[in-house]
């Protein structure tokens, strides 16, 4: 095959994202949320895989920033865009931009690269292993009642215009960046990203909405949400389909709560997407009739072993030599000794015996604490050898707070 990959020329980004366009379905994206994404494309980190003038592959990266556990924030690349056209799959198109891409990210010295997969099959075996996990739920507002803390009363809720309250829920998401492993720090231009709302995309709700929370004149939380009315012949149906909820407090996040569920006209709050540890479970009268689940949202690779592992902290303090196996990126290979505690960590090469042996895609699934390494011992994806290491490994490698980003990218 005489496919050629080079670096996207600006010129030929709308050729470019047709096909990417076509391999997700051929519903052309509407014209915001296509120049959004022109805007946001990293010319020089993207790829276009060509066949003579066919361009037939795409794949770009993201500068993006990541919260780690202990609130660092570590250069990660944000993959994104990838697709190969149908007429060209499954010959080792996706193969090759991934190798390219991954000895890109390296020389650029981003110690991760994450994703957002549209099918969680693909890239295992490129070495990403799923990092957070997101969950939804739908509320019975006619059977469940919340229970609120004190100070609920003393936050005002405002309904403000999507557009003109940009500024301060990007103000509100900023702060709450480093308190949550899997949260990217938003670049400018990012802070449009909210405000597509594509018809095609509602299912029959209302545009999407914004209620700021405020206390003291300051803006301490909001939620993007849209009502879907439905009308019976038993009167009114209709659902609150939450887009998002993010506080500061957790006063102003259960006076969101109760505006949600108390939308005149409505009996379902539908939690689109949310932290699998979200305040909203302890405030209903009964979870179980919420039906929570969750799905892997965020897929996450170690490009450099040692820089990653080094640039978060441990829950607990930890010693622990990893004998860690990379064939996609081979320069990971081998032993490694983490040392680290709540303050900080090292991570050095090591001919030291190890104590867990495990793939480069299990440490990735269980760097932000998403996952166990315990948990994934339990499926034989991680050896221990040294007993008593795994439980050790496992407790540091947690995070108090469950890793989510509230958006893809
Ligand atoms: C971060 C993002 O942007 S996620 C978006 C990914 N894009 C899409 O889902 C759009 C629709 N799909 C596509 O465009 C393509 O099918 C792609 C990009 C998923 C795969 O591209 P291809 O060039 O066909 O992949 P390639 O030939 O390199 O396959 C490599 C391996 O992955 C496997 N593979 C590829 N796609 C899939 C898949 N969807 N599910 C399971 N395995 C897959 C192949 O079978 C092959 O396995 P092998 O090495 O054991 O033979």
């Amino acid at each position: 095959m005489t496919t050629e990959l080079r670096v996207l020329d600006p010129n030929e980004w709308d050729r470019w994202f047709a096909v990417l366009d076509l391999a997700f379905g051929g519903i052309h994206e509407p014209p915001d949320s296509r120049a959004l994404w022109r805007d946001l494309t990293e010319f020089d980190r993207s790829l276009g895989a060509w066949d003579g003038d066919l361009c037939v592959g795409t794949s770009g990266a993201f500068s993006f920033r990541l919260t780690v556990p202990g609130g660092a924030l570590v250069p990660a690349a944000g993959v994104t865009m990838v697709s190969v056209a149908g007429t060209h799959r499954r010959r080792g198109i996706l193969t090759s931009m991934m190798r390219r891409q991954l000895d890109d990210v390296r020389a650029a010295g981003e110690p991760v690269a994450v994703l957002t997969a549209s099918e969680p099959a693909i890239y295992g075996r490129f070495g990403y292993g799923a990092a957070t996990w997101t969950e939804r739920a739908t509320v019975d507002t006619n059977r469940v009642r919340l229970s609120l803390p004190d100070g609920v009363d003393g936050v005002t809720l405002r309904q403000a215009d999507l557009a003109e309250s940009s500024a301060v829920c990007e103000e509100v998401y900023a702060r709450l960046v480093p308190s949550r492993p899997g949260m990217l720090a938003r670049r400018p231009g990012w802070e449009r990203l909210p405000l597509l709302d594509p018809e095609s995309e509602r299912e029959g709700a209302s545009p999407r909405l914004c209620v700021l929370a405020e206390r003291g004149g300051e803006v301490v939380g909001f939620t993007h949400y849209a009502i879907r009315p439905n009308w019976s012949f038993a009167g009114a149906d209709g659902s609150v389909v939450v887009e998002q909820v993010l506080a500061l407090d957790p006063a102003a996040e259960a006076a969101l709560w109760r505006f949600l569920c108390s939308v005149d006209l409505t009996s379902t709050v539908r939690i689109q997407s949310g932290p699998v540890d979200g305040a909203w479970r302890h405030l209903v009268s009964d979870v179980r009739r919420c039906e929570p689940r969750a799905r892997e949202a965020l897929f996450l690779r170690l490009v450099d072993v040692g820089a990653a592992l080094e640039a978060r902290t441990y829950q607990a303090p930890v010693d622990v030599v990893f004998e860690v196996e990379d064939a996609f990126c081979p320069w990971n290979e081998g032993r490694w000794r983490v040392t680290g505690d709540a303050k900080g960590a090292t991570c050095v090469r090591t001919g030291d015996a190890a104590d867990l042996a495990l793939s480069v895609r299990e440490l990735g699934a269980a760097y932000l604490g998403g996952a166990s390494l315990v948990s994934l011992a339990s499926a034989g994806r991680v050896r221990e050898l040294r007993e008593g290491a795994l439980v050790e490994a496992s407790v540091a490698f947690g995070s108090p707070v469950a890793p989510w980003l509230p958006h893809g990218f």
